[in-house]
């Protein structure tokens, strides 16, 4: 089967190569002449672990493509997925203005029948939004040509994308069709056959899986956030708290840890535009309301216990914030909560030293040359008051503390996700602060 995917980023490309894996004959498109260009000299625009391995593969082996041009993509293709992106608006609704313009471009080149798939993340309503899209251009060219409009929600994370796609714990699919659902399952039998369940379902019911999906993570992030909070105040540890709920089955151990908030590309976009979807609908999502109160304030945390350390006063104070990529495995800075600390940082005078494993270039387009980028976590730490932990990255995991502290101008760490051991990092003679763990009471006593 020949497939066409417009839009190569995380989603269009990761989906892209893994379906050329398992067979696919795939041409991914993209509007960014640069993207299209360093794909086909196998040059990758992001950083995923696993995914370079199999785009040079699959090119090599004649199964997948790049290009800029869609006309020279459809012919031959039965399905076309859209995977372009959908930032928030003004509101917070998702902005289909890509999903649609694509929608448009392809009823004005589609010559045959199609399975029109979006694989972005749109609202309830959109796929009938597509439908027109392609109705009009082909109206417009005086053409009657039969196709069909999907939706198939992605869920990989960033990260861990290649094995997300690869492995599914579902692949959802709504279709309004036998012809579209028949043509979905051709294309996802591979799957199949390894044991991973295909859900079909309604179209609106698939695009709200995806919002639904989402939201329920968040709002399990916030929900131990807060509770962590509390377990800071009343004396208890969140990470004994968490291996005690998580134990029970209903609740399930994944998901569950406190940090400094959650960012990216999705979370914070997708709770919002589906509050917005809402109040369309004149409905308050109210729990949702909480949850993003929660990530914001979650997000000023770290920075909260820095000046309370310190009195309040941190100019001219050299800090090394170590992790700056939304999470460990990737080097997108959309909505890293590390970008929220170091603005605080440097708003209240501090000096700020930063490094990350691999999303140092991609950090200078949000930080300019407001920071130093250090050439590793010890050459941040030098002279520094306190190591800020905002990505928990492995090689953050183990230090070598002797080394640290020899290097730093006090040995203090704020651990922004929990990751190092507060007994024996005090037994090292570290000033250590987590989130939401016993020595937080302890420390603010102290203070
Ligand atoms: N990033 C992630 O982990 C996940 C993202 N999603 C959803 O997938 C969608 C895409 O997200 P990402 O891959 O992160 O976005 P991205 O921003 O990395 O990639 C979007 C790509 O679409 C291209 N594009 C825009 N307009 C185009 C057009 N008219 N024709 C061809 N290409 C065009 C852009 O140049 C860009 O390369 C979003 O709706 C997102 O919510 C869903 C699951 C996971
Ligand atoms: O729609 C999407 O784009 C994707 O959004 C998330 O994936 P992603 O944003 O790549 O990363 P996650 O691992 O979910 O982490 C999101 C944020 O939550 C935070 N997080 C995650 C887990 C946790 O226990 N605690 C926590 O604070 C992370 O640090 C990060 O900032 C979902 O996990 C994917 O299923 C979904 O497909």
């Amino acid at each position: 089967m020949k497939i066409v995917i417009v839009g190569t980023g995380y989603v269009g490309l990761v989906t892209g190569a893994c379906l050329a894996e398992v067979g696919t004959e795939v041409v991914c498109v993209d509007v960014n002449t640069a993207k299209i260009e360093r794909l086909q000299n196998d040059v990758l625009p992001i950083y995923e672990p696993g995914l370079l391995e199999i785009v040079k593969r699959n090119r090599q082996d004649g199964r997948l493509f790049f290009t800029t041009d869609l006309a020279s993509a459809l012919p031959g293709a039965e399905v076309v997925f859209i995977a372009v992106g959908t930032p928030p608006g003004e509101d917070g609704s998702a902005d289909l203005q890509y999903v649609l313009q694509v929608a448009s471009q392809i009823g004005q080149l589609m010559e045959h029948y199609l399975v029109i798939v979006t694989k972005s993340t749109v609202p309830v309503g959109t796929a009938a939004q597509v439908n027109r899209a392609v109705k009009n251009s082909l109206d417009a060219r005086q053409r009657i040509l039969d196709y069909d409009v999907a939706s198939n929600p992605e869920f990989l994370k960033e990260g861990a994308a290649v094995n997300d796609f690869m492995k599914p714990d579902r692949i959802v699919v709504g279709v309004n069709t036998a012809k579209a659902r028949q043509t979905l399952e051709q294309l996802y039998h591979p799957f199949l056959l390894n044991g991973h369940p295909i859900l079909f379902m309604d179209i609106a019911s698939a695009e709200m899986t995806k919002y639904a999906a989402n939201a329920m993570l968040a709002t399990r992030i916030s929900y131990m956030n807060d509770i962590a909070n509390l377990c800071g105040l009343v004396g208890a540890d969140i990470n004994q708290v968490r291996k005690g709920i998580g134990s029970d089955p209903r609740i399930g151990k994944h998901f569950l840890y406190p940090g400094i908030g959650y960012g990216g590309s999705c979370f914070p976009k997708d709770v919002k535009a589906l509050m917005q979807t809402g109040r369309e609908y004149g409905y308050q999502l109210r729990i949702l309301d909480a949850v993003e109160a929660v990530n914001e304030d979650q997000k000023k945390l770290l920075f909260g216990k820095v000046l309370r350390h310190f009195d309040g006063d941190i100019r001219n104070k050299k800090f090394a914030v170590w992790g700056l990529s939304f999470k460990p495995n990737t080097d997108d800075m959309r909505e890293a909560p590390s970008l929220v600390l170091i603005d605080s940082l440097l708003e209240a005078g501090a000096i700020v030293s930063v490094y990350d494993p691999v999303a140092m270039e991609e950090a200078h387009g949000y930080l300019g040359n407001s920071v130093t980028y250090a050439e590793d976590m010890y050459n941040a730490a030098e002279n520094a008051v306190a190591v800020l932990l905002a990505t928990e990255w492995n090689t953050f995991r183990m230090p070598d503390w002797q080394r640290l502290r020899s290097l730093m101008q006090s040995p203090l760490l704020f651990d922004g996700r929990n990751i190092y051991d507060n007994v024996q990092l005090t037994q090292l003679g570290f000033t250590y602060y987590g989130i939401g763990k016993t020595t937080d009471t302890v420390n603010a006593l102290i203070q």
